[in-house]
């Protein structure tokens, strides 16, 4: 390949086959810390999964089949455009290129085992197909990103709908917060956290989940042989 066809493959708008680092919020809501009877958190919640975890529509979302709770959780996701550290708040949007809506897709039994034995949530939240994600949204489509309407329906029942106007931490927080221990790289992508009405999906179900006026995506459950 030429290196203009690679510079051409190496668009911001396909973040996702960047290899870039996937930085996930948790408990950015107060009624999803609740619902998982955790306490509201006054710093952020940190955790990674690796760019293996993404997936496209067109690909199921494999169970992991040591799990027998997997958990849908719609988050909007920040595409960084421009890397940093130590990123003050107020530049923090200047390294944002855009937005994608995503799910952190959690195995919810192994998560827990996980807590109550004070280990990682890798396997519960790191597994190939662990995040779904829609085309990229570029920044200029998306005025208030602290005004968004999220929603989920499985099986096309209202599961999650929520408004990023109730994360406790803003878009620019998190930014500058995260830049402060893990330098930021264009491509790379934050998930911001879920809002309530987290449950379990099964085998065969259809996920539909979008933003309000700007992007709708569906995904299938499937298992896999082991
Ligand atoms: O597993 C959890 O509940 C933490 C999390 O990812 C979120 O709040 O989005
Ligand atoms: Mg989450």
């Amino acid at each position: 390949m030429g290196l203009s066809a690679q510079m051409s493959t190496r668009n911001i708008s396909r973040f996702w086959e960047w290899g870039r680092k996937i930085i996930c919020v948790g408990r950015n809501y107060a009624e999803h810390a609740k619902e998982l009877k955790n306490a509201v958190p006054t710093e952020p919640v940190l955790f990674l999964k690796p760019p293996s975890a993404y997936v496209r529509e067109g690909s199921p979302i494999v169970l992991p089949f040591y799990s027998s709770n997997l958990h849908h959780e719609v988050e909007l996701g920040v595409v960084i455009g421009k890397g940093g550290a130590a990123i003050p708040q107020s530049a923090a949007m200047e390294h944002v290129a855009g937005y994608a809506l995503c799910l952190d897709m959690t195995a919810r039994d192994v998560q827990d085992e996980c807590k109550s034995k004070g280990l990682p949530w890798t396997l519960a939240k790191a597994f190939d197909t662990s995040c779904p994600v829609s085309e990229f949204i570029p920044k200029e489509r998306v005025p208030e990103p602290g005004n968004v309407k999220l929603w989920l329906k499985v099986n096309s029942q209202l599961r999650q709908s929520g408004c990023t106007s109730d994360m406790i931490f803003s878009i620019p927080y998190l930014v500058s917060y995260i830049s402060d221990f893990i330098t930021l790289e264009e491509g790379d992508l934050i998930l911001t956290g879920t809002p309530k009405g987290v449950s379990a999906v099964q085998e065969q179900d259809e996920l539909q989940a979008g933003i309000d006026g700007l992007v709708t995506m569906t995904f299938t459950v499937e298992r896999k042989d082991h």
